[in-house]
């Protein structure tokens, strides 16, 4: 049978939005979905539902992270824009309960917990990393001005890497004001991505860990800017998202990926 999906992004991290449970459906179908040529094309597929609001997530390669900010913000847009949903709502994801609140424009702030960081050291061949390692539900490690490849070193530290079991999403920060910082990032289970949204949090905790203050920064991503803040002992993270188009996918494509 056909099944219908939304498309949409912040700041170009991509995803495909099904209304179900991940469980329901093959982890083979959610990597045809992402393909770009023989399915939608997406960083990820996102199941959501609307009674009890709930997001669970699966990476381009089948993989299933405890959480997805982006990703998030686009479901909060979904639930309050398609579903009329109220402006502010929590949303249970794999990393615990999100207090989330849209805006008219389209913009969407979540309360992203509690950052716990941990500084770390670490080798990957030759190559010497000294950086943040940050849990933001899912796991993150953040170096500052480095010296490598982003994509070779993100490929290795998510190759059964010893300090990294569970993979990890790899951020570069290449440049840094009081204000601001520039980030690109190695997603783990996607690869580069035009924003992360846990990964600017990561690199936002990071910064203010290593300069013992958490003013507001603006993280400065390939796809746009997020604004993200320090209170009260959690991140919060607020940027926009983008409804691309709604669509259904046929049930020859569905059955194709089962066969
Ligand atoms: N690839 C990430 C999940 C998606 C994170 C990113 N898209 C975000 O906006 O936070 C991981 O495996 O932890």
């Amino acid at each position: 049978m056909s099944l219908e999906f939304v498309k949409m992004h912040g700041l170009g991290n991509d995803f495909v939005l099904v209304q179900g449970k991940r469980s329901d459906f093959s982890l083979e179908w959610v990597k045809r979905v992402c393909e770009p040529h023989f399915g939608v094309g997406a960083d990820g597929v996102l199941f959501y539902s609307v009674e009890t609001p709930r997001m669970e997530v699966v990476n381009a390669d089948g993989s299933t992270p405890e959480m997805c900010g982006n990703g998030l913000r686009c479901v909060a847009r979904w639930l309050n824009h398609h579903h009329g949903l109220p402006g502010t709502f929590v949303i249970q994801t794999d990393a615990g309960a999100k207090l989330c609140t849209v805006n008219p424009d389209g913009q969407v702030r979540i309360e992203m917990g509690e950052a716990k960081i941990r500084e770390l050291r670490t080798h990957v061949g030759e190559v010497s990393l000294k950086g943040i390692f940050v849990d933001m539900g899912n796991p993150h490690f953040v170096v500052f001005s480095p010296d490598g490849d982003l994509v070779e070193l993100g490929k290795a530290v998510n190759d059964g890497h010893k300090d990294f079991p569970n993979g990890v999403n790899l951020e570069f920060v290449d440049s840094e004001s009081p204000e601001r910082l520039v980030v690109r990032v190695w997603e783990r289970g996607v690869g580069l991505t035009l924003a992360c949204g846990t990964g600017a949090c990561a690199s936002a905790a990071a910064a203010w860990h290593l300069r013992g203050e958490s003013t507001p920064l603006e993280v400065q991503l390939p796809g746009g800017i997020l604004q993200i803040e320090h209170s009260e002992g959690q991140v919060l993270m607020t940027g926009p998202t983008q409804i691309v188009y709604t669509g259904a996918l046929s049930a020859s494509f569905n059955e194709e990926v089962e066969e």
